[in-house]
């Protein structure tokens, strides 16, 4: 055993000696994968932590049986069938992202650990990390800030974010229950961010809550966090109203435009924590994207670190007590066409003339930051409802840039591209030059 390696992205890494055969493993099922998931955490937890301690890899591997909300059945494997199975799943690229995705849950639950490197399903491009920001360029961008003096404002933000923390930071037992990556689940944990591709892993958890196929229901949120979440969705439906006249009348439309066409009835919700992290210059806590989304509105806490793509130029988002982060989304900018680009494409509706905004979160060695994200949507009553290119936005000079869609295509588009590129491009009208 001692000289066993697998090969794994152009290097051969040793399995390092796992110790007598007499080691047991429980196992699920004894199904197949789920025998070769299991061998990759033990293989990434000896690796990534020498000297390893089996006793701890086992608890790993029991831990990640409760994230699966699989049925564990104690069958006991050994630890050459593991290896096994690892050696196997190492030479099928088509899983590496599942395989990152559950070293994620792992090293997650083992907050007790001194963390002091990170590990590599983490590690991103350095393109995807360079840290330039206003403060190193040369032109020097702000981000608008509008005064919503005497409008009822977010100074309730506070104890919102709080509740999210006290969540985040429970007993990893106690938030077991709310694992999980399946698109149906309405609300749901999980680690390492949406990672819908290859990408690498992001050092944030989220729980998110998503009820796009009918009304939210409180009763599902979790309960340490239900009233603030309730009472937070409400606050945020408010101001979304107040948000979509004032966006109607920047577009020349009258106020109440936006609210006739349904475009943000529904709501769905990122409440992101980002843990410290020991190796802040080699992940991110999330990575360049725009929202899905028609608008998306933002609580952060005064930890700092959200940013703005503009020409070129990373901006920062500094953190301002009672403020609320606006971003428009890709679906907004598909009807805008012109005026925005943020949330996923929602952007279509605007003919580019709201564009929707690209930004990430970097990760940082002080922490944890702290931030809810409210996505607006169609509502699920409209899920099929064509949206297009608000006409009242067309001239000779501003011809139509996207073709109409509905918010179903819309999401599958967004599913299948991936969390970190614009969903629009295909929903763009191609013209004879
Ligand atoms: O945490 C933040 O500030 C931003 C989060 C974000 O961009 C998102 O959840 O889409
Ligand atoms: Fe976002």
């Amino acid at each position: 055993m001692d000289d066993l390696q697998v090969r794994h992205q152009n290097q051969w890494i040793d399995v390092p000696s796992a110790g007598s055969s007499s080691n047991k493993y429980r196992g699920l099922n004894g199904r197949r994968y789920v025998i070769v998931y299991a061998a990759t955490v033990l293989f990434e937890f000896v690796k990534w932590r020498q000297p390893a301690c089996l006793g701890q890899a086992r608890k790993v591997e029991f831990k990640y049986c409760l994230a699966m909300k699989q049925s564990i059945d104690h069958m006991t494997l050994s630890l050459e069938s593991l290896l096994e199975g690892l050696l196997l799943f190492l030479n099928d690229s088509e899983h590496q992202s599942n395989y990152s995705l559950m070293f994620i849950e792992m090293i997650m639950e083992n907050e007790s650990m001194d963390l002091i490197r990170i590990p590599r399903c983490f590690v991103h491009p350095p393109e995807n990390v360079l840290k330039s920001s206003s403060k190193s360029s040369k032109i020097s961008h702000k981000v608008p800030i509008i005064d919503f003096e005497g409008f009822e404002s977010c100074r309730r933000s506070e104890v919102h974010l709080a509740g999210v923390k006290r969540f985040h930071e429970q007993p990893q037992e106690a938030k077991a229950e709310l694992y999980s990556r399946d698109p149906k689940q309405k609300v749901k944990l999980f680690y390492g961010g949406v990672v819908l591709t290859k990408e690498s892993a992001v050092w944030r958890d989220t729980v998110a809550i998503n009820f796009q196929d009918g009304e939210l229901d409180p009763e599902l949120y979790p309960e340490i966090l239900r009233e603030e979440l309730s009472e937070y969705t409400k606050h945020m439906t408010k101001i979304s109203k107040t948000l979509s006249e004032l966006i109607s009348e920047a577009l020349g439309l009258r106020c109440d435009y936006l609210s006739s066409i349904e475009c943000m009835d529904t709501q769905a919700l990122a409440c992101n924590y980002y843990p410290v992290c020991p190796e802040p210059d080699l992940t991110v806590g999330t990575t360049k994207h725009t929202d899905p989304s028609f608008l998306t509105i933002l609580v952060q806490d005064n930890m700092g670190g959200l940013q703005v793509h503009r020409q070129n130029q990373w901006v920062d988002v500094p953190p301002l007590q009672g403020a609320l982060v606006v971003n428009i989304g890709d679906f907004m900018q598909l009807e805008f066409q012109n005026l925005c680009r943020t949330l996923s494409d929602a952007t279509l509706i605007t003919n580019d003339k709201f564009r929707s905004v690209e930004h990430r979160v970097l990760a940082q060695e002080v922490g944890p930051r702290i931030s809810v994200a409210c996505f607006f949507f169609p509502g699920a009553a409209n899920k099929f409802k064509p949206y297009g290119v608000i006409k009242e936005l067309l001239s000779d000079d501003t011809p139509m840039i996207y073709r109409a869609t509905h918010l179903a295509e819309f999401m599958g588009q967004y599913m299948s591209t991936g969390s970190s590129i614009s969903v629009l491009s295909p929903f763009k009208v191609t013209r004879p030059c």
